[in-house]
């Protein structure tokens, strides 16, 4: 049965405010999308890795992930990415989308999507329990309610799914604007998605304090997920 992973590396990263696109800027010297195509690899559950770049960076993304791996053009949101690389998926029975983003997550996370896909899960994705009290608030910045935070969980990826289920999904999802995680597009299509324990070290680097905290994690350990 082959998984791959499909990693979105597109974005343009511009809440981290650096000089280059996200995936491409540094990490302990490496680029971030260096370290999730790593962490994809060492997980030694991925068949084939799929990233998904800007246009004008193909090659460079070529470079960074390696001769076991093909590349493709992404899209103005990540949803259009992730479609982007949907279309070059061939022969998958299972995809793990994985931003590349996500720079240090461990394998044993990777391992634990896959495994639970393997199992017969239509739709797999890592969360944690949430730590802040969350608020819903209205147009005029008033509360409009607190969720009961036992029942939240923020969630993370690699998010794992049956290729034709995720295409699906994508497809009837193709007019929403609203889509910041690929389970969306599966819940509003009525598949069920099974939650598995995510990792604190799976954290997205989205802003330059992310980022500060990943060098410093690197800097204690040449790989913290180790
Ligand atoms: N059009 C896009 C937008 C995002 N991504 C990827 O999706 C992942 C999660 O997105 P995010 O962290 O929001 O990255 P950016 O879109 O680059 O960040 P920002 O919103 O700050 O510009 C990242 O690996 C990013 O490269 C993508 O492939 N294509
Ligand atoms: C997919 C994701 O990483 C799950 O938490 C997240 O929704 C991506 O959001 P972003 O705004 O595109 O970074």
């Amino acid at each position: 049965m082959r998984t791959v992973a499909l990693v979105p590396a597109a974005g343009k990263g511009t809440r981290l405010g650096g000089a280059l696109p996200k995936a491409f800027m540094a990490l302990g010297g490496r680029p971030l999308l260096s370290w999730a195509v790593a962490g994809l690899r060492d997980s030694g559950v991925i068949d084939h890795i799929i990233v998904v770049a800007p246009a004008d960076r193909l090659a460079e993304a070529q470079e960074i992930a390696g001769p076991r791996a093909s590349v493709v053009a992404g899209g103005a949101e990540r949803a259009d990415s992730v479609r982007a690389g949907l279309a070059a998926l061939e022969g998958a029975h299972h995809v793990l989308v994985h931003d590349a983003a996500r720079a240090l997550t461990p394998p044993s996370v990777i391992v634990r999507v896959a495994e639970a896909l393997w199992s017969g899960e239509d739709a797999v994705i890592p969360v944690l329990p949430v730590t802040d009290t969350v608020k819903t608030i209205d147009e005029h910045g008033y509360v409009a309610g607190t969720p009961a935070r036992a029942t939240l969980r923020a969630v993370q990826t690699p998010q794992g799914f049956r290729v034709p289920v995720l295409r699906a999904a994508h497809a009837a999802a193709l007019a929403a604007d609203d889509l910041t995680d690929d389970a969306m597009a599966c819940e509003r299509h009525g598949v069920p998605v099974r939650t598995v324990p995510g990792d604190p070290l799976a954290f997205k680097i989205t802003t330059p304090l992310d980022l500060r905290l990943a060098e410093s994690l690197v800097a204690a350990r040449a790989d913290p997920r180790a």
